[in-house]
């Protein structure tokens, strides 16, 4: 198994580092644009190995020609936000990068599954897929396990329980018209609703839809890193290991909730093949229409780009 990371900036490094540490792959390629950055941060971590035990072989590049046939590429170039920012100001100068990026990682990877992280994410995993090519089983963006997450420990916080005993999904865009799904929200399977009262979990929704905005208020000079690359090193171990895990992932809909030809976050199973399949679950009216309202709000930004890809 070879992973290649492109972006050796915040969550690029610290996914890489994940993977190693976790043993996906053989090798792992960090690549960025800066000299040096991606070879001195992925030397430093390739001699954490025999304190961190992995002998997984990292190093950094600026050569496309060193991601040859990855089998996974992690990409994560481009511009993060910051405060007073919206994930969709970075739309026309991240899709220059995304499409460039794309294009070499196509150069020399016949058929890699591409996991997409940059923002705005659900726009650019369109951008790779258009570019790439590749089948849309194998482009998938990393923005639901993120937001559900946020929403599963922010849950466990407020009652005072072990995250992992909290089961959710957030579907939707990555931005503020993300949908948690209250209805399939459950603690050990008990339902939320059984467990805190509206307003509480209404908060709790609420702070979710904002989990991106609330680091990046903090940190200034970025956006988050640490959950979200813990987050797509989860999807990338479930398609290294064909777990055939159910997540919440960014994928194109065709006809699926009744939405049409557009990128949008979903219950999907991940395998060797990436996205193995998508789960149409039943959604109540409301969330239904949340759902086709946030992926509208894709769709227009997609189409703003047609002259830019053509
Ligand atoms: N989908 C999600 O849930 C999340 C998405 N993000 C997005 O991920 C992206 C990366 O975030 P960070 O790592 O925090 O940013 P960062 O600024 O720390 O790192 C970005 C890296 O991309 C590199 N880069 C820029 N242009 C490039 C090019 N043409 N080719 C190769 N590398 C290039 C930069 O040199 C830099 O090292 C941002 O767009 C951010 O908004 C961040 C967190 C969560
Ligand atoms: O908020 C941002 O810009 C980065 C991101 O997508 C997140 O942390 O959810």
């Amino acid at each position: 198994m070879k992973i290649t990371v492109i972006g050796a900036g915040n969550v690029g490094a610290t996914a890489s580092l994940r993977i190693a540490e976790k043993q996906l792959a053989k090798e792992v390629v960090l690549i960025d644009i800066v000299e040096g950055i991606p070879q001195g941060k992925a030397l430093d971590m390739y001699e954490s190995g025999p304190v961190a035990l992995f002998d997984t072989c990292i190093y950094g590049s600026n050569d496309y020609k060193d991601s040859e046939n990855s089998d996974i590429v992690l990409i994560t170039a481009g511009l993060a936000r910051k405060p007073g920012m919206t994930r969709e100001d970075l739309l026309m100068k991240n899709t220059a990068i995304i499409k460039e990026v794309t294009e070499q990682v196509m150069k020399y990877s016949k058929n890699p599954i591409i996991i997409m992280v940059s923002n705005p994410l659900d726009v650019m995993t369109y951008v790779a897929h258009t570019i790439s090519g590749l089948a849309k089983e194998r482009v998938i963006g990393m923005a639901g396990v993120l937001d559900t997450a946020r929403f599963r420990s922010f849950i466990a916080e407020e009652l005072n329980v072990s995250m992992q005993d909290i089961n959710a999904f957030v579907l939707g865009g990555h931005g503020d018209s993300m949908v948690p799904i209250v209805k399939y929200t459950s603690i050990a399977g008990i339902p939320i609703t059984e467990l805190l009262p509206k307003e509480k979990i209404d908060a709790i929704v609420e702070r979710t839809r904002n989990g991106g905005i609330e680091i990046v208020n903090h940190l200034k000079t970025g956006s988050a890193y640490y959950a979200p690359a813990a987050s797509a090193v989860e999807m990338i171990e479930a398609i290294v290991k064909d777990r055939k895990r159910i997540l919440p992932c960014t994928t194109m809909l065709n006809g699926q909730f009744g939405i049409d030809g557009v990128f949008c976050g979903v219950p999907v199973k991940l395998g060797k093949n990436g996205i193995e399949q998508i789960l149409e679950i039943n959604l109540s009216d409301d969330e239904l229409e949340a759902l086709q309202k946030s992926a509208a709000l894709v769709a227009e930004n997609c189409k703003s780009l047609q002259s830019v890809l053509s």
